[in-house]
This record gives C-alpha cells, structure tokens and sequence, in this order.
C-alpha cells in the first residue's frame, strides 16, 4: 500500500495523554484508496503523497463533547423523533464495546450512528429515492460509552437501497458510526453490517476491503442473548480502534462526502 501504512492512523489513542506511536496497518486490511469498483474513490482519492501532520496539545485536548449534551432518548431511535408513534421496522437492539488494540476498553467516548429507515430511505433532503419516508423516524442517535466501553442503542433494522455505483448496484443494509476517541481530531468512521446479508457479493464499499477476516469485522453477530421477548432482536458490534484487529475506518476524503 505505497507510503501509506507509515502515516495512516485508523484510530490514533492516547496513553496517559500521551500519542503512541503509529500502529501499521496489516496488508489487506485498509482498503485502496482509489478502489476502482467503488467508483467515487476516483474523484476522492489523493494524487499527490500524503503528508503527516503531527497533532498539536490543543487539537488532542478539545474540543471534548461531553455527557451532559446527550439526552435521555438519544439512544433510543425508535423514541427520539420527537413524535408518540412507532417507527416501521423490525426493532433491534445494537450494543458492544470500543475498544484498544490490547482490549482495554475505551470509556466515556462519544458514538453517533446513523442509518436509512426501515424501506432503505434516509431522512435527508439528497436522498430521493422513491422509497417512504417515516414520520416516526429520524435514523440518528448517540450515546457515551460507560466505564467498560459498552455502548448500546435501540433501533430498526435499516432497509437497503439502490445507488448508481453499477446497474442494479445495492447496498447491503448497514448503520454508520462516528467515534470521537478521546478528542474531535481523532474522529473514525465506520460502517456496521448485518450478517449473512445476501447483497454482500455486490457491494464495492464492503469488497474494498481485500482481507476476508477484516471484513468480517465490519459484520455484526447476532445475540440471542441480548434479544428481548416480545420486543426486540439483538446484534453485537465491537469496535477495535488500532492493532492487527482494528476495525475499518473510512479515511477523511470519503467521509467529507458522505451522507
Ligand atoms: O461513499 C459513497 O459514495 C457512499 C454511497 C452510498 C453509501 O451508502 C455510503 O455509505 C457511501
């Protein structure tokens, strides 16, 4: 992966404040960033080397967003349109942890997610597909993780939806993350799956990443054990900030024109 891996930070961590080191990222495991099946990487991808901008003590210390700006439905999808009624859609529990490379975990960190409602359909002014959009459903949430690094939101599960990437070309259903780490520089970005989505075969978003083990990083498990009776289902997503078992982040470029 050319130069890359010496200066790409998939979730760059502090110790005791302190940066470490750039932990390289494994072959495979990052996705090109010109991935010619994924066609906008061509218009995003840098034509020039990139270079490393060593992070300053202000842009590692805030700005921090805090817990008292969450509110007490934030995580709760299905409640914080504001609204009284039930969004459409299978209801869906989504919890895990974020996590250092070596497992401990990473607390009171800021996670946002957000997600298509149930017919595939995002509640945003570019997304015009002819799918219904749901009074009862914004498709956006955030929380802060607890002391373990545990997180955990209610959903539905997203439908998925059409784009012009190739004829016929569908995204498998999916919900995006946004991880603040311990300061706004150190923002990730990552996208979670639903396992055995059958529309897998065809995505170049999700077959961008080279490494069949990396990419089933990106793939939730379903957890029975989690699920509620009468209620909701349960799917677990951890998410691993650095090391050989990071999860995969979209790089800056992409995320600039993101949904
Ligand atoms: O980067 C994009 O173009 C793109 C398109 C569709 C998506 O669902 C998405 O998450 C990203």
């Amino acid at each position: 992966m050319s130069g890359l891996d010496d200066i790409f930070v998939p979730g760059a961590s502090t110790r005791g404040g302190v940066m470490l080191p750039h932990y390289p990222v494994p072959e495979g495991v990052h996705p090109p960033l010109d991935s010619p099946g994924y066609r906008s990487t061509a218009l995003r991808h840098p034509d020039e080397a990139l270079v490393a901008l060593p992070q300053r003590l202000n842009e590692v210390t805030g700005p921090a967003l805090g817990e008292d700006v969450i509110r007490e439905d934030d995580n709760d999808l299905t409640k914080n349109h504001g609204g009284t009624g039930e969004p459409q859609g299978q209801r869906v529990i989504v919890h895990g942890r974020v996590l250092e490379e070596d497992g401990r975990p990473v607390p009171n960190t800021l996670v946002e997610v957000w997600q298509a409602n149930a017919a595939g359909r995002y509640a945003h002014q570019w997304d015009t597909w002819p799918a219904p959009l749901d009074p009862n459903f914004t498709g956006v949430g955030r929380m802060m993780t607890d002391d373990d690094g545990r997180y955990r939101f209610t959903t539905i599960r997203p439908g998925a939806y059409p784009w012009r990437n190739h004829p016929n070309a569908w995204r498998p259903a999916h919900i995006h993350f946004s991880l603040f780490g311990r300061a706004f520089t150190q923002r990730l970005v990552t996208q979670m799956y639903f396992p055995d989505d059958p529309l897998f075969f065809q995505d170049p978003i999700y077959n961008s990443v080279p490494d069949e083990n990396a990419r089933r990083r990106m793939v939730s498990r379903f957890d029975y054990e989690q699920t509620q009776d009468h209620w909701a289902l349960a799917f677990e997503f951890d998410i691993v900030l650095r090391g050989p078992d990071a999860s995969i982040f979209e790089d800056d470029e992409a995320d600039d024109d993101d949904e």
